[in-house]
């Protein structure tokens, strides 16, 4: 049966990458995806803004919506400090399933811990089924019309504190606009945008950081 794309990358980066090196994963698919196929990682020019962000938090336990092969949960991950965690939610199994290689090729699947299915179902069941007080770090990367419904529900659940810091990924392109007014009319939210590129692309995009403000 013909491949998938994203058993494409994941060949590539099991045939090129070296093992155990989150950076060396990054590169490698950095330079498939750029040079072969496009997909829908991160990428590295906004992974930049996604690490400085990351940083900022110094997150004891980070939230990502959206997996897809894994990209920015090894990128996160390799930044967390000891006994620190990624819970990342993938909707779709096969992207899953792909996600779960590179995490372990990379080296760090201690600190991830992939949940499948909808975000809106695993969201209610981080506090009591995943032993989550209150998230440090969210990163927004999913079905972008989910990005409000979720940040709602993050609130409802009790899950941010003073200070988290939510960052969404494709405010431009495929845009969030809902998203968008959302947190920038929001009394909870400190808003700043990050002007960027679609990864791979010359097209514009940019991210936003929504700091709750309790
Ligand atoms: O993973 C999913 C859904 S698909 C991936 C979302 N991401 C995108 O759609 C996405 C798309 C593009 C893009 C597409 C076509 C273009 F022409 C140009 C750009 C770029 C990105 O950076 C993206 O992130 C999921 C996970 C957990 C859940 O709980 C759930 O509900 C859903
Ligand atoms: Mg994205």
């Amino acid at each position: 049966m013909n491949q998938s794309k994203e058993q494409r990358i994941l060949n590539f980066v099991l045939q090129n990458a070296v093992r155990g090196d989150p950076c060396s994963v990054m590169d490698t698919i950095d330079k498939y995806c750029s040079q072969k196929e496009w997909a829908m990682n991160v990428g590295n020019e906004k992974g930049l803004i996604l690490d400085k962000t990351v940083e900022e938090a110094n997150p004891s336990v980070a939230l990502e919506l959206g997996t897809y092969c894994g990209y920015s949960a090894v990128r996160i991950s390799r930044l967390l400090k000891a006994g620190a965690r990624l819970l990342t939610v993938e909707f779709n199994p096969e992207f899953a399933a792909i996600a779960k290689q590179m995490i372990e090729f990379a080296g760090v699947q201690d600190k991830v811990k992939l949940l499948e299915g909808p975000s809106e179902e695993i969201i209610p069941q981080l506090k009591k089924k995943y032993e989550v007080d209150t998230l440090d770090f969210v990163f927004l990367d999913h079905w972008k019309d989910r990005y409000t419904p979720d940040t709602i529900l993050l609130q409802e659940c009790n899950l941010l504190r003073k200070g988290s810091i939510l960052l969404a990924d494709n405010i431009i392109f495929p845009g969030a606009p809902d998203f968008l007014n959302y947190v920038r009319k929001s009394p909870h939210f400190k808003c700043t945008n990050y002007p960027s590129h679609l990864e791979y692309m010359q097209v514009e995009d940019a991210m936003e950081k929504a700091v709750f403000l309790g």
